[in-house]
């Protein structure tokens, strides 16, 4: 194909119908042309821009100033300049003989301001209309006759208010000197500016032209019809611009830590872990008493836990249960162990609280299945914390048992290992204290942006003064670690209450969801 036929073959709808246009009449306005073509006057200017850009027409941008007068210029238009009014009042008292005024007397007769009177001396004096004379404003004899009507500038501004919308081009020449001291003060005339375009064919344009072609309708919808008759084939297509802009999107999507939330769920359910379910409030018995926790531990005090005043006791289990939990913090019942020696005291464990941890689930689950049994819940859990960047007194855990036969205390290591390098990163243990478990670990992993190792959680394997009252006989590995501090790493956010604010702008340019199966 030659060049030019492969040219005009790439040209659509609007710009034929443009180039013809032009060809026809090129001193049309876009807006004209639009009518004309009977196409929407933005779609001239960009397919205008389409030729422009092919080297097929020059576009010329002009910019015009449309002017108007204020409010301020037709009151001058109507009753003069303030020079003007402050001359009429002169020339008034020198009908009724008065040749010398003062000052004051001026302002009130021309209707001034003191600023006008003041701006409007300057311009007296130098057209000779007046001078000052000890204060007093004297008119000049040559000034007595001027028909203040027939000033050139009042002529102009009539002639603007006859003509509004004028471009500054039609303005006549012989107005233009007095236009140019007018810009000078401020607030005459209310000024748009316009932007138009002209257009004219360039070489290539002209061979186009020359060489001819032919205006065919666009397809826009295809029917029924024209497929099924073939018709479809002969049609004319309009192609896509890829470069036109499309708006922003900003698809719904599940909030990061939820997506966090979900992926633990499916990891431990990959795992082989059954979940189970519990709630917010607990009582002190499961949370920390079925734990081993002594009554006089740090972490049941008012400043570390939130208490509930309604409902105001918790029922406890069956006596069987409290009885041996009882003999586990007096003496540490038939384990061997000494207990904390001290009187258990029911009505503490009959408190109700927020839970500090899920693990009062884990023992819950213990005491209604028997092992062996892999169970992990996730759930939020609740500390007097004060809130800084990494502590809310409010967040969620993933708590976990594994019992059986053969668990150890390397296994659950080996569990957690596997857990984290599902989720994409590498851990490392510390050993650490829970009044619960024994051995005991800390977990930490690595974040190496920060270059730092960041606590998750704690885990052991349960004691027996815990397993006795349960009836549990084999070994329990058992974990609960936060995942606020997981998916505030995952995401690279700097401070955990982010994760809490409706921060649009942070959550619009999250991807919508993460490539989950990393391993
Ligand atoms: N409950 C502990 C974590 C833990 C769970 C299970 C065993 C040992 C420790 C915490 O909240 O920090």
């Amino acid at each position: 194909m030659k060049k030019i036929d492969k040219t005009i073959n790439e040209l659509h709808l609007y710009e034929k119908k443009l180039l013809k246009q032009l060809d026809e009449d090129p001193n049309l306005t876009p807006d004209e042309m639009a009518e004309k073509l009977d196409i929407p006057s933005k779609a001239v200017t960009s397919a205008a821009g389409m030729l422009a850009s092919k080297n097929i027409i020059n576009m010329n941008k002009n910019t015009t100033d449309i002017i108007n007068l204020s409010d301020e210029g037709l009151d001058y238009a109507e009753n003069g300049l303030p020079e003007h009014r402050i001359l009429k009042a002169l020339q008034e008292y020198e009908k009724e003989g008065i040749k010398e005024v003062g000052m004051d007397d001026v302002i009130q007769k021309a209707g001034v301001t003191k600023q006008q009177m003041n701006f409007a001396i300057g311009t007296l004096m130098r057209n000779h209309w007046a001078h000052i004379d000890k204060g007093n404003l004297k008119i000049e004899p040559e000034a007595i006759t001027i028909n203040i009507t027939q000033l050139p500038e009042i002529q102009f501004l009539h002639y603007l208010k006859e003509h509004p919308n004028i471009a500054d081009n039609e303005i006549p020449k012989e107005y233009k000197k007095i236009q140019k001291q007018f810009s000078k003060r401020k607030g005459l005339f209310n000024i748009k500016t316009q932007q138009d375009f002209t257009f004219s064919l360039c070489d290539e344009g002209k061979q186009i032209i020359e060489h001819g072609f032919e205006i065919q309708d666009e397809a826009t919808q295809l029917t029924h019809e024209q497929l099924k008759t073939g018709e479809w084939k002969n049609l004319h297509y309009r192609g896509y611009d890829i470069n036109a802009s499309a708006p922003k999107n900003y698809p719904g999507k599940i909030h990061p830590l939820q997506q966090t939330i979900e992926e633990i769920r499916s990891i431990f359910i990959d795992m082989g872990f059954d979940e189970a379910k519990g709630t917010i409030l607990e009582s002190a018995f499961w949370n920390f008493d079925m734990l081993f926790q002594p009554q006089d531990h740090a972490a049941r005090e008012m400043q570390d836990t939130f208490y509930v005043k309604n409902p105001p006791k918790a029922d406890l289990p069956d006596s069987e249960l409290v009885k041996m939990t009882k003999a586990e913090h007096e003496h540490g019942g038939n384990t061997g162990s000494t207990g904390w020696q001290y009187n258990w005291n029911e009505d503490v464990a009959r408190q109700i609280v927020l839970r500090t941890h899920t693990t009062g689930l884990s023992v819950r689950h213990l005491n209604e299945n028997e092992p062996p049994l892999k169970m992990f819940s996730i759930g939020r859990v609740f500390r007097r914390e004060t809130i800084d960047y990494k502590h809310l007194p409010e967040f969620h855990q993933v708590e976990g048992i594994v019992a059986g036969e053969d668990m150890s205390f390397k296994n659950l290591l080996g569990i957690l290992k596997e857990f984290y390098r599902k989720l994409g990163f590498k851990v490392r243990f510390r050993p650490a204290y829970f009044p619960y478990t024994y051995l005991s670990v800390e977990s930490e992993i690595y974040v190496p942006e920060k270059r730092k190792w960041m606590e998750l959680g704690g885990s052991g394997m349960f004691r027996p003064e815990v397993l006795e009252p349960l009836g549990i006989k084999t070994q329990v590995a058992a974990f609960g670690l936060g995942i606020e501090r997981l998916a505030m790493i995952r995401y690279g956010i700097e401070d955990i209450r982010m994760l809490y604010q409706s921060d649009i702008g942070w959550l619009r340019n999250l991807p919508v969801t993460r490539n989950i199966k990393q391993y």
